[in-house]
């Protein structure tokens, strides 16, 4: 950890002095992202250090209520997508979204390039969130995706992918602003990775408290007899149990006029 960091409340490194790095970049940073990289590599997904205090998860979760940060209003059951309800926030992001999405999205960078050089696909992505949300922006897709979800008892998200059009950033970010075991049982969260010519495999993890799951949007390399093929993986969450489930649902495209 860098001498501009010290280890603040519940294990999150907190800036100290004029001089200190983005705190957001730092948090995200404090993950070994070699690990991380060799662990989404393994199953599709893999955990991140923890990216929020309890306070600021509870400041988002708090945020719910307020329409005036939100675009639209999604009723899960009404879509068949499960039950439960989400919000897509409203662009330019509350400050912690906007930074943690930035902080994110170099260190995803590598990962997607890597798996699209393995794929034998051309990687579109700029250097940057900002010029990759103009190019997004020039192809139409410029609805904002960032999603704040709410679960109660019985609630569920069926296996789905986040594609909002023709450009898509191949790995997305949630994090937890719930404390499982706590603030909900179950509530697990899903990965479903179909197999090239084999049946598909299951991930559930229960995610911590104010940590991020980095996880495979559309689909990832994986090994084949002929060197490598793509695996669709879908996601979702398992009912929840007892108690509530909040989470911030971070997609690194945005979407086209015709997507919700
Ligand atoms: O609530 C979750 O854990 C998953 C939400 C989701 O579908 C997403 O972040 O894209
Ligand atoms: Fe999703």
């Amino acid at each position: 950890m860098s001498a501009a960091g010290v280890r603040g409340q519940a294990g999150v490194p907190r800036p100290v002095g004029v001089r200190s790095a983005d705190p957001w970049r730092e948090r995200v940073g404090s993950g070994d992202w070699d690990a991380i990289a060799a662990e989404i590599d393994e199953f599709g997904g893999a955990l991140l250090p923890r990216l929020l205090t309890g306070a600021e998860a509870a400041a988002i979760r708090s945020m719910y209520p307020d329409g005036r940060l939100f675009r639209s209003t999604v009723n899960m059951g009404r879509h068949r997508f499960g039950e439960g309800e989400y919000r897509y926030f409203k662009a330019p992001y509350p400050e912690p979204i906007e930074r943690l999405k930035q902080a994110l999205y170099p260190r995803l960078l590598p990962i997607a390039r890597d798996w699209q050089a393995r794929l034998g696909r051309a990687a579109p992505w700029p250097g940057t969130l900002d010029e990759w949300l103009d190019m997004c922006q020039r192809a139409g897709q410029v609805k904002s995706t960032a999603i704040l979800l709410r679960y109660g008892q019985g609630d569920w998200n069926a296996l789905h992918r986040d594609l909002y059009g023709e450009l898509v950033f191949p790995l997305q970010v949630v994090i937890n602003l719930s404390e499982p075991g706590v603030d909900h049982t179950g509530g697990e969260f899903l990965l479903l990775e179909q197999r090239p010519r084999a049946q598909s495999r299951g991930t559930a993890t229960l995610l911590p408290h104010g940590h991020g799951y980095l996880f495979t949007t559309r689909d990832r390399p994986v090994r084949s007899a002929r060197g490598w093929s793509a695996a669709p993986v879908r996601h979702g969450v398992s009912a929840i149990r007892s108690g509530e489930r909040y989470t911030l649902g971070l997609v690194f495209h945005d979407a086209a006029q015709s997507q919700s």
